[in-house]
């Protein structure tokens, strides 16, 4: 039996709003596009589940939309269900097989590799990932697994025809999350979503049904179009987009709304202005959506973590307007907490560009390689830093770039190293967040040429440059980087002190000829 598991509803008789009938619930709700319906009754007595599944069989043939029974074979062999679905307490699938036909379908619960390993070797039908976001429907014995957990379980998938749901706390707020997030690093996707209270405790199944499949719907579009040109880098089109960006930057002057940390943020703002964009250092979430609606970009710089609800709250606003969102999870490695929270908000958003050095970087990718000190990165870095930056680009679906002596942007696809700067910027306190307020400016820059008039110079490198974080991530690090070596020379710098001031003049006074003359920039 070939199943759609899209839209999974799975049904929950206690959490119908009053006056709500069952049957009539679950009719809305098929009609409003459920592909599969499972019966949960976690306090029933037998009789009385027997009875609520034999009812409901009888409306899922009437919309073509198989039934799964939770838990109980007897239930589902009594019934003639389509399938049974066993968490990791309940009957063994290798015995239920025994007792049930062949050919019925057989999901299994997952929420670690173990889980899905065993799946693949039960020949399951399906597993249902979870919980994904926080649930109050089931009481859960692991922790909640998060949208980028999902997506290296799904990745053990690759190669079988086993199907994945996601399930927990899923709803049309953190539907796209979901679909987006839980992408693994080999593009493996989710087959569809399970839910219970966003559809059963509605009072308008109907309509609930339908939100959910609007996303489903777009998300698979998304997917399904050709997907973008492949972009042809060379070091000369680099350069000249970096240059177009000033240029849009200085035209529009973008807002480069910014959650930072208490110790950069005059810097920060003064570095924005010197670019010509429009900074606002903005922490209340009152203000949060608003923000996310006018043109520009966000950045989320946690180094000191005072504002989490603001940040989550803006990052998942910058997501619903398309705006980039740069992020640079400070000190990440340094404790717990720091790695905690990054998990959380990374899971909350989808981040465009994520920054750090690469101690930061190693920890965000759970490697030993490189140890982090505080804020700061210990040893000599990556053996091999062009496949690391690609493959955490990867592995988290957006621009990845690395600060350092050299300093690392990839796409996933492509690697630019770029080596210009000056030892002296580690003499400041937060270069490597001013980098972050250059790389948001930029992104914001390439996200503005989208709706710039087609005065570019070369309808190709507007093309190239539009909405393209690759080359926004490129621009900011490039920005900054040679801007503080034209400070460096000056004679009016004669240590960190005047250097500072130096730095943020340069950037003011960065001219397209200074950028494509001294950047160092090798595409590999
Ligand atoms: C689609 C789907 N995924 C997971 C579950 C959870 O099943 P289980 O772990 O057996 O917990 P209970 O639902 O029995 O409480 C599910 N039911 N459906
Ligand atoms: C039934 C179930 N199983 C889960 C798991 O993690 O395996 S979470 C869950 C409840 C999902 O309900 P809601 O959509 O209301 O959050
Ligand atoms: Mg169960």
């Amino acid at each position: 039996m070939t199943i759609d598991f899209s839209l999974y509803l799975v049904t929950g008789r206690e959490l119908l709003p009053p006056g709500k009938e069952y049957l009539e619930s679950l009719e809305e709700a098929l009609q409003g596009g459920v592909t599969v319906v499972q019966i949960r009754e976690k306090k029933s007595d037998t009789l009385e589940f027997l009875e609520i599944a034999r009812e409901s069989k009888i409306l899922c043939e009437k919309y073509k939309v198989p039934l799964i029974i939770n838990d109980r074979i007897d239930i589902a062999l009594a019934v003639q269900a389509d399938g049974v679905h066993l968490g990791q307490t309940d009957m063994p699938v290798h015995i239920a097989k025994t007792l049930l036909p062949a050919g019925t379908v057989i999901g299994v619960s997952c929420n670690d590799p173990d889980h899905v390993k065993k799946a693949i070797e039960d020949e399951v039908d399906y597993i249902g990932i979870g919980a994904v976001w926080g649930t109050t429907t089931k009481k859960l014995t692991s922790p909640v697994i998060g949208v980028r957990g999902v997506g290296s379980l799904l990745q053990a998938l690759d190669g079988t025809k086993i199907k994945a749901v996601a399930i927990g706390g899923i709803n049309s707020t953190n539907v796209l999350r979901t679909l987006h997030g839980s992408v693994s690093t080999s593009g493996h996707r989710l087959d569809g979503i399970a839910v219970v209270s966003d559809i059963v405790a509605s009072s308008a199944p109907r309509s609930a049904a339908k939100s959910l499949r609007y996303s489903l719907d777009a998300w698979v579009h998304h997917f399904n179009v050709q997907s973008r040109v492949p972009q042809i880098y060379d070091v000369e089109t680099i350069k000249n987009g970096v240059v177009e960006l000033m240029r849009v930057i200085r035209d529009k002057s973008p807002l480069i709304h910014q959650i930072t940390n208490v110790v950069v943020t005059n810097q920060s703002a003064n570095a924005t202005l010197a670019l010509g964009a429009s900074p606002i250092m903005a922490t209340a979430p009152e203000e949060m959506h608003d923000l996310s609606r006018i043109p520009g970009s966000l950045l989320i710089n946690f180094g000191t973590i005072t504002d989490k609800g603001s940040m989550i709250l803006a990052g998942q606003y910058a997501n619903e307007a398309q705006k980039p969102i740069v992020f640079d999870p400070v000190g990440v490695g340094a404790t717990q907490f720091r790695k905690t929270t990054a998990s959380e908000l990374l899971n909350a958003w989808q981040a465009s560009v994520i920054k750090g050095n690469a101690g930061e970087m190693a920890s965000l990718a759970n490697s030993n390689e490189v140890q982090a000190k505080g804020v700061d990165s210990v040893g000599p870095g990556f053996a091999d830093s062009a496949t690391f930056i690609r493959e955490i680009a990867k592995k988290e679906r957006c621009v990845a770039v690395m600060t350092g002596p050299t300093d690392w942007v990839s796409d996933g696809t492509i690697v630019v190293k770029l080596e210009n700067g000056h030892k002296i910027l580690g003499d400041i306190t937060g270069s490597g967040c001013l980098v972050g307020t250059c790389v948001a400016t930029f992104c914001a820059g390439a996200s503005l040429l989208s709706a710039a008039p087609e005065t570019s110079p070369g309808p190709e490198l507007a093309k190239l440059v539009r909405g393209n974080m690759l080359m926004g991530a490129v621009g900011g690090v490039l920005a900054l980087t040679v801007a503080a070596e034209c400070a460096a020379e000056r004679s009016d710098v004669h240590g960190s002190g005047t250097f500072l001031p130096a730095l943020i003049d340069e950037l003011y006074n960065l001219k397209p000829e200074t950028l494509l003359s001294r950047a160092k920039v090798q595409v590999l």
